[in-house]
């Protein structure tokens, strides 16, 4: 598959602050790409080198494939929604989502409500532009609001305008920054689903940047996790699960913080860290690790166990919501499957293979 979008190699730096140190992206058609990240590890100033907003120090920008350096934004056929919906308060919605078609297609003249009328064209373009207007309010439900002012919009129909006017360009490619961040929680995992419809009906490529690994891992098939200007690691959501190159992403990536136990706490793996997810690690009688109970949370299907290993570390546990929870404080048996175990360097950090590890009971 050919790339829509590729960063080759990119830094970016502001005086003696490096922001992006040589990170590499691939964004192939029709994708739906996650940047991921810690705040400040330069996931925005990636999408607005993309978008053209922002130049690389050095490195190449291709869209698809060439190279767009010298392009300004509003020269690249891109759209970018942002978290601050950007819309004009004093144009309605119609306005607002046909205003990059008619700035594309109508002079200034042509723009005016009455005198419009008398410029060739004008009226058959108007005409054209609210057909899409019509159209892409009817993809995202907001036939009805059209004639309302943002001012009276809720967050959620906020950004549906936001994202209609991205739309309406029929852009090669869409950049959404952080565009739910500002929703709350149950908003959010509603606008998830509409955004992941919007992209299987355009078949266009999306990025979207995101600090929430919930988000990025409903949504995309290609994660770009970042971390201090660098990508840590890209690929599916599983392999970022299943093969976290690193300890860091292992930390970002999953619903439980996973757990990293060190020499001594239990599972001897040499000198390296070893991660273990909570929900790979279950009280069973005969199970090789041994710890004590300091607390549990009952969340109905499960129980969240935390634990402390005979060294002293915390570490957590999920048993099925029928385990019946012994005394707090007494030492519980816990089992996990051997292939679930991740080892890590314990001074670089980066993923071992090949290393033995086995409990110390
Ligand atoms: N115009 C600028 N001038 C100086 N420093 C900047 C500029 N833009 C960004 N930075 C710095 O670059 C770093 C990365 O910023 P960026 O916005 O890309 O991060 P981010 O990962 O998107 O963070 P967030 O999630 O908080 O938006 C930050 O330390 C920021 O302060």
């Amino acid at each position: 598959m050919s790339s829509i979008m590729e960063l080759r190699d990119v830094t970016r730096c502001f005086d003696s602050n490096t922001v992006l140190d040589h990170v590499s992206i691939k964004v192939e058609q029709g994708s739906f790409t996650a940047l991921l990240g810690a705040s400040g590890c330069g996931k925005s100033t990636s999408l607005r080198i993309m978008a053209g907003l922002d130049r690389p120090t050095s490195g190449e920008v291709l869209l698809n494939g060439r190279d767009v350096r010298g392009q300004n934004a509003y020269e690249r056929n891109v759209a970018m929604v942002f978290q601050s919906y950007a819309l004009y308060p004093h144009l309605t919605v119609a306005q607002n989502i046909a205003l990059p078609l008619t700035m594309r297609h109508l002079s200034n003249l042509g723009r005016m409500p009455l005198l419009g009328s008398f410029v060739p064209g004008a009226t058959e373009a108007r005409r054209t532009i609210m057909n899409k207007v019509v159209d892409a309010a009817k993809s995202l439900g907001l036939e009805e609001l059209l004639d309302r002012k943002p001012g009276s919009l809720s967050g959620g129909q906020k950004q549906r305008v936001a994202l209609g006017r991205a739309l309406v360009r029929d852009p090669a490619l869409f950049l959404l920054d952080e565009p739910l961040s500002n929703l709350d929680a149950r908003l959010r995992i509603r606008m998830r689903s509409e955004i992941s419809s919007l992209h299987r009906l355009t078949g266009k490529a999306f990025v979207y940047v995101t600090h929430d690994q919930t988000e990025a891992m409903a949504m995309a098939d290609q994660i770009v996790v970042m971390i201090g200007g660098q990508v840590a690691q890209a690929g599916s959501p599983r392999d970022l699960y299943e093969r976290p190159v690193h300890r860091d992403v292992a930390a970002f990536i999953g619903h439980n913080a996973i757990n990293f136990l060190e020499p001594g706490d239990g599972i001897n793996a040499g000198d390296s860290i070893v991660g273990l997810r909570p929900e790979d690690l279950t009280p069973n009688t005969a199970g090789s690790l041994s710890a004590k109970l300091e607390a549990s949370e009952y969340l109905g299907s499960e129980i969240m166990l935390s634990l402390r290993s005979r060294r002293g570390t915390e570490f957590r546990a999920i048993a099925p919501g029928d385990y019946i929870v012994p005394t707090i404080g007494s030492d519980i048996r816990l089992a996990y499957e051997p292939q679930r175990v991740h080892l890590f360097d314990a001074v670089t950090g980066k993923r071992k293979s090949g290393v033995k590890h086995e409990a110390v009971t």
